[in-house]
């Protein structure tokens, strides 16, 4: 991978828990410190569980200044057991008090077409975000899982959705894994973010770590995504990072 990520292996994933805690805590003070939002996308899988465990409890971050959206959707209705949306609620929405006007969900009436509700998303972020000098809307942080096949988002390896340079926004019909039908954010918003963190428990992606780490040839999604210098964050446990345990340094030096 070209980029330089800070590396943080901790010991398990109760620790990981903690950090991705400690780091979001001091990120949104900072950018509220000058700013008067702190815009985070959430992806899904284990990551609103791991993010939330030790947040939502926090008494000491103005969550009513957060604004949340969706490193990526499933296009289902959003009380749907499959939508990320229900599973950031239920793991975090529900337990602090972000307001429901603050949350920028997928378009639930548009979720049988997954082609508008990408472009209805991308119009979302285009109003509510930033926009750098090549007009990309900029997330103060996007919080990223992988698949063991290497996927981010759903940016799933080989699939278009991948090479995507225009839009900000994307839809996805096939996704290999279920369900189908999805919307995702690109490659050019990743890595225009101000931070992007990968936050990995298990020795399920020890194997995929390696590939994204030392092996460009196989291409993976995750492997694209290098938003600069200081900007690019891998919080790792114990189990998942044989390949990565050398780039490590203490917790402490980071925040
Ligand atoms: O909606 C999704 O499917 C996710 O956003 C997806 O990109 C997820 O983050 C990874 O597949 C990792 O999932 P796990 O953390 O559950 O392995």
């Amino acid at each position: 991978m070209e980029a330089k990520p800070t590396v943080v292996v901790v010991p398990a994933k109760l620790d990981l828990e903690k950090e991705i805690c400690t780091f979001l805590v001091q990120l949104s003070k900072k950018v509220l410190s000058t700013k008067e939002r702190f815009n985070v996308a959430f992806s899904g899988g284990s990551l609103p569980s791991i993010v939330a465990s030790f947040l939502a409890d926090r008494e000491d971050v103005e969550f009513s200044k957060w604004h949340v959206y969706f490193a990526d959707e499933r296009c289902c209705p959003l009380d749907h057991p499959d939508s990320n949306y229900l599973l950031v609620k239920a793991e975090l929405l529900d337990r602090v008090k972000i307001p429901s006007s603050n949350v920028h969900a997928i378009n639930p009436e548009l979720v049988n077409d997954p082609e508008k509700a990408a472009a209805d998303y991308q119009s979302v972020i285009e109003k509510e975000l930033p926009l750098n000098d090549q007009g990309i809307p900029v997330f103060d942080c996007i919080l990223l899982g992988i698949g063991p096949d290497g996927h981010t988002c759903s940016l799933f390896p080989n699939y278009p959705q991948v090479q995507e340079t225009k839009k900000f926004v994307t839809h996805i019909l096939d996704s290999p894994k279920p369900p189908p039908s999805r919307i995702t954010l690109t490659l050019p918003v990743l890595n225009s973010a101000s931070s992007v963190v990968f936050v990995i428990s298990g020795s399920g992606k020890t194997e995929t770590i390696d590939q994204i780490f030392h092996k460009p040839e196989e291409k993976k999604p995750a492997s694209f995504v290098n938003p600069g210098p200081g900007k690019l964050f891998w919080l790792v446990d114990k189990s998942a990072s044989a390949h990565i345990d050398y780039l490590a340094k203490p917790v402490s030096q980071y925040w």
